[in-house]
């Protein structure tokens, strides 16, 4: 995708981090991280499934670790060297597959 969104400013990125739930900002990866729990690895397979689909779907895609039921996940945007809108859209969504 030629037309990605560009760096959030530190203001904008606090403010967006408002609107998620259980994200935060790694300040040294200019990324953002949660790691969420399942009831099992069916569950976070699940998980994963959907989200790798929207991250075709968007040309975005996670970085993430996964044991058994734990999928630790971090988002950044690397073509704009920081965190941009399109992590958070995968935040939200990601909060919303694991609810
Ligand atoms: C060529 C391709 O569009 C780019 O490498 C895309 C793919 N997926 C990506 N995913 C993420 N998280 N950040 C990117 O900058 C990114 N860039």
């Amino acid at each position: 995708m030629s037309d990605r969104p560009s760096r959030m400013t530190d203001t904008e990125r606090d403010a967006a981090l408002g609107t998620v739930s259980g994200w935060a900002y790694d300040a040294e990866e200019k990324a953002i991280r949660k790691t969420f729990q399942f009831a099992d690895f069916s569950e976070a397979w699940g998980f994963m499934n959907r989200a790798a689909l929207l991250a075709e779907k968007l040309d975005h895609h996670p970085e993430w670790f996964n044991v058994y039921n734990r999928v630790e996940v971090k988002m950044t945007t690397h073509d704009a060297d920081g965190v941009t809108t399109l992590d958070f859209q995968m935040a939200t969504a990601m909060d919303s597959f694991a609810a």
